[in-house]
């Protein structure tokens, strides 16, 4: 029986997928095997010593210790593109909402209340306060073209914007689907310096944080209506609400409010809500289970963020996963274990991703405890598992 703790709610379509029979599945659960997580910090967490994987129903995984995690040899999962059309979606309506004066129009019109037959001259005469602009035509810069920026690019260019995009590190698979239109920012400065809208799609880590600050607002287009929906770290908030008083920031609409961001009325703050749909909360709680499921059971791993992909079909009835540090001598020393030990190699497979490596041994008779903590005892070996099918 594996043990399935659950952080946060994560949608019924996902959990139902742990058949009862040989899963438990709670929101309190001693010696989990596997945490599934949406938002939850889980860095002043302590992760059980049993957890062999934690599945982030999610993009960002910043809210996972996952250098930790690796050293321990606890597989961090999350789900690229499963919530990205949610998030494009309030993405193109921060844009309307940074163009049109909605928000402060509905809240007028309904200071008109009880004023009777007079309503529809009192509108026709106050509207002039809230007009706004189009986006047909004005430039929109892309920073991050993943799953979301992807999407919002292509998407923004069939609304008829002029959009770059921004992406140094842009995968094969995504350039496959961006628009080939879409213009190619050198730089980020250049990006900036161009774009009347700015909308950030990367994910937050130490290289990120504070990527719009006070040097990057100096070299933008007076006016330009900045969006975030990726996270509130990715922008120095004390450098926007400067930028706004300053002229050069017209409105913010961010996913990610604080205390002084919700004090500045050229701020548009949403809380939190990009993927808060039921078909985004489905979609991720489903290829999270999906990935748990088939890591615990076979061993395979798919969109881990700190060890490779790596999968292979079942070929004999036990097979012995490793994860190590991508050093060298790590695949000799744990074959010569496997001849000590008089097991045959049915197949094998070796992957790295960064500094970490993950091997996949078919082996053709049974493991053994013995075994197992020999294979634990190579330095460098951060986990090792059997999985018996028979
Ligand atoms: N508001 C929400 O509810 C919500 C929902 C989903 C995702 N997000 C956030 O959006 C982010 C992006 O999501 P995604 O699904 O598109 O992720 P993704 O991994 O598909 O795409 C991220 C892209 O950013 C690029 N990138 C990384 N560093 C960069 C840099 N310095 N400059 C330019 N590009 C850079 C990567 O190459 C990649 O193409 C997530 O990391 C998450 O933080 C927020
Ligand atoms: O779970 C959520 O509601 C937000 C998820 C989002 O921030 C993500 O990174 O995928």
């Amino acid at each position: 029986m594996h043990k399935i703790l659950t952080l946060n709610k994560i949608a019924s379509k996902g959990l139902d997928l742990f058949s009862r029979d040989l899963y438990e599945v709670a929101s309190e659960i001693g010696h989990p095997d596997a945490i599934i997580v949406r938002s939850q910090d889980m860095h002043s967490f302590e992760i059980p010593e049993t957890v062999k994987a934690i599945a982030r129903a999610g993009a960002g995984t910043n809210n996972i210790p996952v250098d930790t995690c690796s050293q321990r040899g606890i597989v961090v999962f999350n789900t690229p593109g499963a919530n990205a059309n949610s998030v494009k979606e309030l993405t193109l309506t921060g844009m309307f909402l940074a163009s049109r004066k909605i928000f402060r129009g509905m809240e007028w019109v309904k200071s008109l209340v009880g004023r009777g037959d007079e309503i529809p001259a009192l509108v026709e005469k106050g509207k002039k306060e809230f007009t706004g602009n189009e986006i047909r035509g004005k430039k929109l810069g892309v920073i991050g073209l993943g799953a979301i920026g992807v999407d919002v690019a292509n998407d923004a260019e069939r609304l008829g914007m002029i959009v770059s995009g921004y992406d140094p590190f842009i995968s094969v698979e995504a350039a496959w689907g961006l628009s080939p239109s879409i213009k190619k920012a050198e730089t980020l400065e250049a990006l900036i310096s161009e774009s009347d809208y700015i909308s950030v799609h990367i994910p937050l880590n130490d290289q990120t944080r504070g990527i719009l600050n006070r040097e990057r607002f100096s070299r933008m287009k007076r006016g330009v209506k900045v969006l975030n929906f990726s996270r509130g770290g990715l922008v120095n908030n004390t450098d926007m609400l400067e930028a706004i008083q300053a002229g050069i920031v017209d409105r913010y609409v961010t996913d990610f409010p604080d205390d002084s961001l919700l004090r500045e009325e050229n701020v548009i703050a949403i809380p939190h809500l990009g993927a808060s749909t039921p078909e985004a909360e489905e979609n991720c709680a489903v290829m999270a289970a999906r990935q748990l499921i088939t890591f615990l059971e076979t061993g395979n791993i798919l969109n881990s963020v700190n060890f490779p992909d790596c999968s292979m079909p079942l070929t004999t009835g036990t097979r012995i996963i490793i994860g190590n540090r991508n050093i060298p001598n790590m695949v000799g020393q744990i074959t010569t274990i496997l001849a000590e030990e008089s097991m045959n190699i049915s197949e094998m497979i070796n992957r790295h991703k960064d500094g970490y490596a993950y091997n996949i041994i078919d082996v053709e008779s049974p493991g053994t405890d013995a075994l197992l903590t020999k294979l634990k005892g190579i330095e460098g070996v951060v986990m090792a598992r059997i999985i018996d099918k028979k």
